[in-house]
């Protein structure tokens, strides 16, 4: 699981995880990270939740049904699951150690359920952050504007929203996304800052002995 860093030191790669209550904009954050942050995948999740207008099968989610996500569970096929909105979502293991073997990191937009499961699996390598909506109101107006939810659905989502929140200690970092462009500076200083640590920058002794025979000579 080692990647090379952009300036050529090794390191491991991290599992970049957001987490909101529904409709504070982690979709919309990921994918700026994804279109402007290099060697950097999404993980897309399977769901058996019905999709959306606009969405397509593969790219935001693999839509199954529930027997096949069962089966997915039973045989060992998801690195992660939970049941939100009474859906089922589940990360696919395989893509994830695939991106990660091939010195990638990768991003995921999983509910507080899922990140507790990452993080008893590889603690060193997650790094999870938190989005807050500005207020409840903006996020009420946020899930409205969608326009992919049915006002009950919509209801539903904001009744859970306490309970979304009361997870947010548990998290590394917390982003309060009142301006997109802000909001994403933020996450993506956050990215770029904790692949700089030094605890998984596994080529750095390499790198720095080198130095040190340069500078003996
Ligand atoms: N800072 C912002 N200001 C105004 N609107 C925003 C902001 N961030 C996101 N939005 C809008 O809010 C809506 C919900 O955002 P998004 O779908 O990214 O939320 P989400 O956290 O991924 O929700 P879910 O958990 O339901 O998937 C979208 O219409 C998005 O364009
Ligand atoms: N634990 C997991 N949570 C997931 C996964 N994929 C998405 N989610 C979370 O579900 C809710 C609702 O998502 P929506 O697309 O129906 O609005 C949201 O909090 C997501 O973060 C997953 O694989 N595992």
């Amino acid at each position: 699981m080692t990647a090379a860093g952009f300036d050529g030191v090794e390191r491991r790669g991290l599992m970049f995880v957001l987490s909101s209550p529904s409709g504070a904009g982690k979709t919309t954050l990921s994918r700026l990270l994804i279109e402007r942050m290099p060697g950097l995948k999404m993980s897309v999740s399977a769901t058996t939740r019905p999709m959306r207008p606009g969405e397509v099968d593969g790219r935001d989610y693999f839509f199954v049904d529930k027997p096949r996500f069962e089966a997915m569970v039973a045989q060992g096929e998801l690195l992660e699951w939970a049941t939100v909105f009474d859906n089922r979502y589940g990360t696919p293991r395989a893509p994830v150690e695939a991106a990660l073997s091939a010195g990638q990191d990768v991003l995921f937009d999983i509910d507080w359920q899922g990140t507790q499961q990452l993080r008893e699996k590889a603690r060193a390598d997650v790094v999870s952050v938190f989005i807050l909506p500005p207020s409840a109101a903006d996020l009420e107006k946020r899930l409205h504007t969608r326009a992919q939810d049915s006002d009950e659905v919509i209801r539903g989502r904001m009744s859970r929203a306490t309970h979304e929140l009361s997870h947010w200690a548990e998290y590394d970092y917390i982003v309060v996304n009142h301006d997109v462009d802000d909001a994403f500076a933020e996450v993506q200083s956050i990215l770029k800052a904790e692949r700089l640590k030094r605890e998984r920058r596994t080529g750095l002794t390499e790198f720095v002995r080198k130095l040190q025979r340069q500078l003996e000579k």
